[in-house]
């Protein structure tokens, strides 16, 4: 039996319950909130939407106990309003969430694999992992998986290929340090100082064209979920079945010993192996400043959420 946990049904907790019911990729599903109301009404809808399909998802809500035997448990609660204000507004806010969520997690006995989509990504999965005690290949966070499809895009269109032909990653922090790992990025095997398709690339544009994505994106629905959503699909597929998936996720690195957006393999155990690809010196240290950018805020989570100023 599949059985998989969501905690947080805003946004993109809701569109993926939603997903999971509608594409058969899960038996039990179990649905977590603050808001009383919000998964009364999510599970009448979940049921409604069942009366199209031949298969069934038996849908239970607000219980923690439930999660004991569940494979995945997704954590996507916060306030993504907040980042209209400021990209970092939810730190002190999610990790007094962490600290009301975490204990009755572990009560449940939960030993299955946390992916994590809840912001600041790094800091959060980190401080996740530590108030669960659960092993860190257990713990993971969706990380720079959102950025590196955004660049393998941008580098795709500006050559007129699909991204499907660009490999390559971005590193560090979702909202902070990112580090897009031109030293990683292949068009079908070949690096970007060559012509590509006739075009030759420019990695200045490129960004720009990567993160005006996430802007307009943002800008015009106030959120971002589909993508998110489309990916944890995929790893959720991938830790439920045989395969490996590679991907820039947030995951414990002893190099730098802490969280950080690094490449590496998922699969059923999920954290597989790391992908220790050969950065430029720039971009090697630029991971180390993202690293250590994550621990401050680990730090200040692990203090209560109090700052110095
Ligand atoms: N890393 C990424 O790539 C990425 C992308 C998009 C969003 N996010 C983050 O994912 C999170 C969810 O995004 P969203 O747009 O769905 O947010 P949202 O504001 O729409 O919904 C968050 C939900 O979490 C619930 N919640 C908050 N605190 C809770 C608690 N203590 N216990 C139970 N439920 C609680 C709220 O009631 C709400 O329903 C946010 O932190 C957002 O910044 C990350």
């Amino acid at each position: 039996m599949r059985k998989i946990g969501i905690i947080g049904l805003g946004h993109i907790g809701r569109l993926l319950a939603h997903d999971l019911v509608a594409t058969d990729k899960v038996d039990q599903l179990v649905l977590i909130d603050q808001n009383d109301e919000l998964v009364v009404g999510l599970k009448a809808d979940l049921e409604n939407a069942q009366t199209a399909l031949s298969t069934r998802t038996e849908i239970i809500l607000q219980d923690y106990a439930a999660l004991k035997n569940a494979d995945i448990l997704v954590t996507a609660f916060g306030d993504s309003s907040l980042l209209e204000k400021q990209q970092m507004a939810e730190l002190t806010r999610n990790g007094k969430a962490v600290r009301e969520i975490a204990p009755q997690v572990k009560q449940s006995g939960f030993d299955g694999i946390v992916l994590n989509i809840s912001d600041p990504n790094e800091a959060i999965t980190a401080y996740l992992q530590q108030q669960l005690a659960l092993p860190t290949k257990q713990v993971i966070g969706i990380g720079t998986t959102i950025d590196t499809a955004r660049m393998r895009q941008a580098v795709a269109k500006a050559a007129e290929l699909s991204s499907q032909n660009v490999s390559g990653f971005v590193y560090g922090q979702h909202n902070g340090e990112k580090i897009f790992a031109w030293s990683t990025v292949t068009v079908n095997g070949q690096d970007l100082d060559k012509s590509i398709n006739g075009h030759h690339l420019d990695q200045n544009q490129l960004r720009i064209t990567a993160d005006l994505d996430n802007w307009y994106t943002f800008k015009g629905l106030g959120y971002n979920a589909s993508a998110v959503v489309t990916w944890i699909l995929q790893m959720i597929s991938t830790i439920l079945g045989n395969g490996e998936l590679s991907a820039s996720v947030a995951i414990y690195q002893p190099r730098y010993s802490g969280y950080v957006s690094f490449p590496t393999l998922l699969n059923r155990n999920g954290q597989g192996h790391p992908l220790l690809l050969n950065l430029y010196p720039v971009e090697e240290a630029a991971v180390k400043t993202a690293a250590n950018a994550i621990q401050q805020q680990l730090t200040i989570l692990q203090q209560g959420g109090k700052t110095n100023d």
